[in-house]
């Protein structure tokens, strides 16, 4: 699905990527986990085409970034971020915000297709959230406006589908609801790159982990390989210990060190 060999990206002084690889394959879903500033969303703008490394190469569904129609390929990753939800227009019904997934446009200026409708209310029921597909996306609480931004990258069926801390600012509640929508893409044929702060949304959906460091892959592989105290604490240079409740990880930070 993804191959990245050895990038590199320097804005001046800096490495912010510093020859990275990683192998995303088929039936894989990983989580990508790193302290602030580490390169994360630089790395998921690098898969997305957003941005180019200075060395190195980035290939996304057998299309090699540079010697390909970068739009194209777009047409198949499903990208979910903060930005993303901020240029939603809050005014227009829950349906139609998710409709428009479907077309790589933010809002309709004609006559909406009914099979987008139809398909944009069939995932909305889907996630619980059918009673509200009326409503002006803005009077929906944080936790539900999430939820429809992961409806409406679905609309495009994408084979790829990268999130970018999808359950920030989320409460206890309402992350647990949307982790439950994540762990649910199981059902569907893509692939998941997630980006997180927060171990414990490492829902079993999960199978794979890199952990980045410094603008290097500190670690990367099946997550109960990598998911260790020790590379957790060479990570986030905090003490930590980690317990697995089946698939899915808790880490307790331990005083004392
Ligand atoms: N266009 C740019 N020009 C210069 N520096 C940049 C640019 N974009 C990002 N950076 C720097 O690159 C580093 C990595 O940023 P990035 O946003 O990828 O980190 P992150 O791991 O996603 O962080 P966070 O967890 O805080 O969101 C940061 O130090 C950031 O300031």
């Amino acid at each position: 699905m993804i191959s990245i060999k050895n990038i590199t990206l320097q804005r001046e002084e800096n490495k912010i990527l510093d020859d990275v690889s990683l192998d995303i394959r088929e039936g894989e879903h990983w989580a990508i986990l790193g302290r602030n500033g580490s390169g994360k969303t630089t790395l998921l703008e690098m898969m997305t085409g957003y941005m180019f490394p200075s060395r190195g190469t980035v290939e996304v569904l057998g299309q090699t970034y540079g010697q390909c129609d970068v739009r194209e390929v777009r047409k198949q990753i499903g990208y979910i971020s903060q930005t993303l939800l901020e240029k939603l227009a809050l005014k227009d019904p829950v349906w139609e915000v998710v409709a428009t997934g479907a077309y790589a446009f933010l809002r309709f200026y004609q006559e909406i297709p009914t099979e987008a409708k139809e398909k944009a209310v069939s995932l909305l029921e889907g996630m619980n959230l059918g009673a509200l597909m009326n409503h002006p996306l803005g009077t929906l609480s944080q936790g539900e406006r999430k939820k429809v931004m992961l409806a409406r990258s679905l609309m495009a069926e994408p084979r790829l589908l990268i999130m970018d801390e999808p359950c920030a600012g989320l409460d206890l509640f309402e992350r647990e609801k949307m982790l439950v929508e994540i762990d649910r893409l199981r059902q569907r044929d893509l692939s998941v790159v997630y980006v997180t702060h927060h171990i414990e949304e490492i829902v079993p959906l999960f199978t794979h982990v890199a952990l980045i460091r410094d603008g290097k892959v500190a670690a990367a592989g099946p997550k109960k390989g990598v998911l260790t105290k020790e590379l957790i604490m060479h990570t986030y240079e905090v003490p930590v210990e980690l317990d697995w409740d089946g698939e899915r990880p808790w880490i307790r930070v331990c005083n004392g060190g």
